[in-house]
């Protein structure tokens, strides 16, 4: 089933000089399906994944994510659809530091409406999962990065999303918590089956997904398929960055 689905996806910033910034995109994201994408910067990632979480509005073309057609939806609906059938993990976490981890994880349920022990719940089985489960009542400021994105993940988990939308979720991490939050992802991917779409720019997140897709100038390029070797899948994202005209001179394979 496709969970994703962007056809002839254009996307033009009007100004003194328009500038075209996504130039008739196709791509089809199966359910259960972990895609990255990645380009050189400017290429148009930032535009595709804001026009998939709705944040922006394509100049024609269309997003369909569980069938649906979210830029066709009313302010409110929009909303709805956004908390129900979205999640969103960012580079710098967006958490609230005015409220407790827990209070984060389960801002999408409160705004929800959603009954106390359903939240409960949810909350418990999630950090659980997650192994936040001693740090719920702390603050954001009293905890590491890579405790913030695991934080940051849950919230985006507790709803069961229909697709989560990851934009750079390592590019405020060391190696070793970028490796434990990718990892966390991928074992989320598999066992919850849980449809996602990471952008970044750094190689060793990519590696963690199932296929890369590649944009240049606006426009999708080439993608690549993880197989089984996760080490040769880095070395492959690396070769195409440098083909495309990335900059994988500043990459080290002591990531792998
Ligand atoms: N709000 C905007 N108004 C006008 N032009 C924009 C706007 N946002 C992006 N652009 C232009 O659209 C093109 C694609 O930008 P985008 O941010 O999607 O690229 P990117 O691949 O995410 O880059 P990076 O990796 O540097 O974040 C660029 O030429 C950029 O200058």
């Amino acid at each position: 089933m496709e969970m994703l689905k962007v056809q002839g996806l254009n996307k033009v910033y009007p100004g003194k000089i328009a500038t075209r910034a996504l130039q008739d995109i196709e791509l089809t994201i199966e359910k259960g399906e972990f895609v990255g994408i990645m380009g050189p910067s400017g290429s148009g990632k930032t535009t595709l994944l804001n026009l998939v979480s709705t944040i922006d509005t394509p100049s024609s073309g269309e997003v369909r994510i569980n069938r649906k057609n979210p830029h066709a939806l009313k302010r409110r609906e929009l909303a709805a659809f956004r908390r129900r059938e979205l999640g969103f993990v960012f580079q710098d976490f967006n958490l609230l530091d005015t409220l407790t981890v827990a209070e984060n994880i389960v801002l999408p349920l409160t705004l929800d409406y959603r009954p106390f022990r359903e939240m409960e719940q949810k909350l418990q089985a999630i950090a659980h999962r997650l192994g936040i489960t001693d740090i719920l009542g702390k603050r954001t400021y009293e905890i590491s990065g890579g405790q913030r994105q695991r934080a940051a993940i849950a919230r985006a988990m507790i709803s069961s999303p229909s697709l989560l939308l990851a934009d750079e979720p390592t590019g405020s991490l060391d190696s070793n918590a970028s490796r434990n939050v990718m990892e966390l992802l991928e074992t989320l991917n598999r066992t919850e089956g849980t449809t996602m779409m990471l952008v970044s720019h750094d190689p060793l997140a990519a590696s963690y997904c199932d296929r890369v897709v590649f944009i240049k100038d606006g426009r999708l390029t080439n993608e690549i398929h993880r197989g089984d070797s996760r080490q040769a899948f880095f070395q492959k994202i690396i070769d195409m960055l440098s083909y495309l005209g990335g900059n994988a001179h500043e990459l080290s394979s002591i990531r792998v």
